[in-house]
């Protein structure tokens, strides 16, 4: 138990569960997993941590519902049963949530909007307002708009998107295996489960195999997966959803399932993953009180702090902040674009709505999307 420390000591949670477990291989949605696994969400939430859930399910319901044989090729097919098995999943959800006094809320999303930009900072703030309101979030694919996605089944990515924009400590990803075995279990059901790896070493790629008829992904996406939720140091288990009281036995550091290990300090992680994660757009001048309290206090940016700005960066660039001599001192997402900055810069955030008009973040750039240079 013990060497599950960094696990155990997980707050903020996203817990993805795949098709292939929801729907017990393709033979309509399994109201009983979802009751179970609802339950089990509701304890970690009562022992104090934050979750955002992760759901596949939706074409493996729709294509029941629609009484289609098989898993459609054909795109649009494929899209149509998606939205129609959506509506069954985020039903069977709110049911099973309310039981335990919890709300839920659908958030769709495609990879786009968890990359880069505004989109990133919208998507980011919804989620993060949600869980600050005690919501359950219900997270899929937003099947309707993607193509390769919903093609591939790929929500682990999704979960490590996800993962990354929350600042999560850990991703479980549930499915219908123990784990990561050095084989395909279906392939070799004498294959060996690995515990626990170094989530980069290179001798996983070799183990990993594709997924079965409807969860498509397999194990090659929850490897992936797994590296992708790393950047931002969030911890990885892989583990059966089938296991009796899955979650709660990983959530307190039990030896279940397979444990790709990030190695890294969370914060570094995430701020190394941000420095890297977009080209600069434009700089602003900041005084050296700004200049200060960034460095000394690692606290967010105010407009008050600013007295210039360079170029037509849009909400969600990344920017460069600089000291009165023109040296960087920080980086950053930021919350305005550059013609709002320069009306607001100077000001109190207090009077951001007066100068605008309108009101937004009272930060131009918030400390958690902010790295010191
Ligand atoms: N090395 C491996 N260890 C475990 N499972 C593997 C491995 N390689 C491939 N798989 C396959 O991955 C499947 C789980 O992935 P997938 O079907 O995409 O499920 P989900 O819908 O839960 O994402 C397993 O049923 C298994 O057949
Ligand atoms: N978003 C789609 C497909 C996602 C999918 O199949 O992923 P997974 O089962 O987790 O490998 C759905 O809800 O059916």
């Amino acid at each position: 138990m013990t060497e599950r420390k960094e696990i155990a000591a997980s707050r903020r949670w996203v817990v993805k569960v795949g098709s292939a477990l929801l729907t017990d291989d393709g033979r309509g949605l399994d109201a009983g997993m979802i009751a179970g696994l609802v339950q089990q969400l509701a304890q970690l939430r009562d022992r104090g941590c934050e979750v955002v859930l992760v759901s596949s399910g939706a074409v493996a319901a729709g294509i029941v519902r629609l009484g289609m044989a098989t898993r459609p090729h054909v795109l649009h097919d494929l899209q149509a049963a998606a939205a129609v098995g959506q509506s069954v999943l985020v039903q069977s959800y709110e049911n099973a949530f309310k039981q335990h006094g919890i709300i839920s809320a659908q958030v769709l999303l495609g990879h786009d909007d968890v990359i880069a930009r505004d989109r990133y900072l919208n998507a980011r703030g919804t989620l993060n307002t949600l869980l600050r309101l005690g919501v359950v979030p219900v997270v899929n694919e937003n099947d309707t708009v993607v193509t390769d996605e919903i093609r591939f089944g790929d929500n682990d990515t999704l979960g490590a998107l996800v993962a990354n924009l929350i600042d999560a400590d850990a991703l479980l990803l549930l499915t219908d295996q123990q784990g990561l075995y050095r084989e395909d279990p279906r392939q070799n059901p004498a294959a060996e489960l690995v515990q626990s790896a170094d989530v980069h070493a290179p001798e996983l790629d070799a183990m990993a195999g594709e997924g079965g008829a409807l969860g498509r992904g397999g194990m090659v996406t929850k490897l992936r997966a797994a590296r992708l939720a790393a950047r931002s140091g969030t911890e990885t288990i892989i583990a059966s959803g089938r296991v009796a009281d899955v979650v709660g036995k990983v959530a307190l550091g039990a030896v279940v399932g397979t444990w790709l290990r990030t190695g890294k300090q969370p914060q570094n992680a995430r701020k190394q993953w941000l420095a890297s994660m977009i080209q600069i757009q434009g700089s602003v001048d900041l005084d050296a009180g700004a200049v200060r309290v960034l460095r000394e206090s690692g606290r967010s940016l105010l407009p008050v702090g600013v007295r210039g700005v360079h170029g037509n960066f849009a909400r969600g660039d990344m920017i460069s902040c600089r000291d009165a001599d023109g040296r960087e001192v920080a980086r950053g997402l930021v919350n305005y674009n550059a013609d709002e900055t320069r009306r607001i810069m100077g000001s109190a955030s207090a009077d951001i709505e007066a100068v605008l008009g309108y009101g937004g973040d009272e930060e131009l750039i918030h400390r958690d999307n902010l790295v010191l240079v």
